[in-house]
C-alpha cells in the first residue's frame, strides 16, 4: 500500500466555520488510489462542504487536504492537479442558453475530452438541446460526461445519481466499477445506499461535521449481523428468538425473520435442535445496517446510538459565505473544474 502522502485524497483535521456553525470539524480520512469511496451522512452532516473544500471552492478554517499531491490551500497546485481531477457537483451551473454541445466543447477546451463519444454513448443528454430544455436527469447525465471525458486520475462527486432514472443509475454502477478496474479513484456523497452497497469498496460516515466511522463496506455489513428467515412452528420460534444474538425478531404466517449478531454455531445448533420446515441467512438489508448512524433505533449488537444532534448547525445561523459559494459558477455558466 502507499503511503499516506502518495494517496490521492488526504484530509487532514479539516475545519470549517460558517460564523458559528461548524460545518467540518477536524475531518480526517484519506482515500487510495484505485478506490471507490462513499461519503455518507444524514442532512447537513457536512458532505458538500468538504467536497467543496476539496476543490478549492471553500477556504478551510483550519487543518487542509491534498488532492494527487495538491495542497488545497496552494491556489497554483491545485489549479495544475485539477487537470487530472473531475469534478460533478450537486448542483450543475450550466448556462441555460448553452447547448450540451457547447459546455462540453468549453470544458474539453480546458481539460481535454478523449473519452467524451464512449461516454456520450452511455449517458445520453440530448447534446444538441439547449440546458434550459434539460430535465434534472439530463443535467446529471451531462455532468457525468464533463467529469469523466478527459480522462481523470481522481474523481469527486457530489450525489452523482441524484435525478438519475434506476436504469441510469445501475448504468452508473457498473460504470464506477469499470473506472476502478482502470485504475481510477472515485470519491463520491451518497444518500443511496444500495449503489453504495454494490460500487463502494469503503465508506466514510460524517455526523455533525465529524467523521463517525471509517470502514470497509463488506465489515460494516459483517458487523450488522445477519438477516434470518426460519419457517417453523409456533413453540420452536418461541426458543429461537430467545437465542442470545437474536435482534428485532417479527413474525410473519409461517414463522419469524430477526437479524443475528451471535455466533454463527450457536444459531445451527439451536435451529438444529427444532424441526425446522425452512431456514434462510443472508446479509441484512443496507438501511438497517446504516440506521444506526442516521438516527435510527439501536445497533445489531443492542447498543444505542448516542443522542448527538444529527445536524451539524445545531441549530445556530451561520454566516452565509456567498463570496466563495458563487464561485462554482464560472463566466459561461459552465462547471469550473
Ligand atoms: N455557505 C454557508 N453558509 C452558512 N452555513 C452553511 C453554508 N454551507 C453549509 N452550511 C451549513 O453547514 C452545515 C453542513 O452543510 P453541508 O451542505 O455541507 O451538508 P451535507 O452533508 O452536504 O447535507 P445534504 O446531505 O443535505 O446535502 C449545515 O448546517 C449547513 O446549513
Amino acid at each position: 500500500m502507499s503511503g499516506e502522502a502518495d494517496r490521492p485524497l488526504v484530509v487532514e483535521g479539516l475545519t470549517k466555520e460558517f460564523g458559528n456553525v461548524v460545518a467540518n470539524d477536524a475531518v480526517s480520512f484519506a482515500v487510495n488510489e484505485g478506490e471507490v469511496f462513499g461519503f455518507l451522512g444524514p442532512n447537513g452532516a457536512g458532505k458538500s462542504t468538504t467536497i467543496r473544500l476539496l476543490l478549492g471552492l471553500l477556504k478551510p478554517t483550519s487543518g487542509t487536504a491534498t488532492v494527487l499531491g495538491a495542497d488545497v490551500r496552494d491556489e497554483a497546485a491545485l489549479t495544475e492537479a485539477k487537470r487530472r481531477i473531475g469534478y460533478l457537483p450537486a448542483h450543475l451551473g450550466f448556462a441555460e442558453e448553452a447547448t450540451g454541445e457547447a459546455v462540453l466543447e468549453y470544458h474539453g477546451a480546458v481539460k481535454g475530452d478523449s473519452r467524451r463519444a464512449e461516454l456520450l454513448e452511455l449517458f445520453t443528454p440530448p447534446v444538441d438541446r439547449p440546458i434550459r430544455e434539460y430535465s434534472t436527469g439530463n443535467k446529471r447525465m451531462l455532468g457525468l460526461v464533463q467529469a469523466f471525458m478527459h480522462d481523470p486520475d481522481l474523481v469527486i462527486m457530489d450525489e452523482p445519481t441524484s435525478g438519475l432514472d434506476p436504469l441510469k443509475q445501475e448504468a452508473f454502477n457498473e460504470f464506477v466499477r469499470d473506472e476502478r478496474d482502470r485504475g481510477t479513484t472515485v470519491f463520491f456523497s451518497s444518500h443511496v445506499l444500495s449503489e453504495v452497497r454494490r460500487v463502494c469498496d469503503r465508506v466514510g460516515i460524517l455526523r455533525g461535521g465529524s467523521v463517525v466511522e471509517l470502514e470497509n463496506v463488506e465489515a460494516l455489513l459483517h458487523r450488522g449481523g445477519k438477516h434470518v428467515r426460519v419457517h417453523a412452528s409456533d413453540a420452536a420460534i418461541a426458543t429461537i428468538t430467545d437465542l442470545d444474538g437474536v435482534v428485532d425478531p417479527d413474525r410473519f404466517a409461517e414463522g419469524v425473520q430477526f437479524i443475528y449478531a451471535g455466533g454463527v454455531n450457536a444459531l445451527l445448533r439451536e435451529l438444529a435442535a427444532h424441526d425446522v420446515r425452512d431456514v434462510e441467512v443472508g446479509e441484512p438489508p443496507i438501511e438497517d445496517v446504516f440506521a444506526h448512524y442516521y438516527g435510527g433505533e439501536g445497533t445489531p449488537d443492542g447498543s444505542s446510538p448516542t443522542e448527538e444532534a444529527w445536524d451539524g448547525s445545531g441549530g445556530a445561523t451561520g454566516e452565509s459565505d456567498g463570496a466563495e459559494a458563487t464561485s462554482e459558477n464560472d463566466g459561461t455558466g459552465a462547471t469550473n473544474v
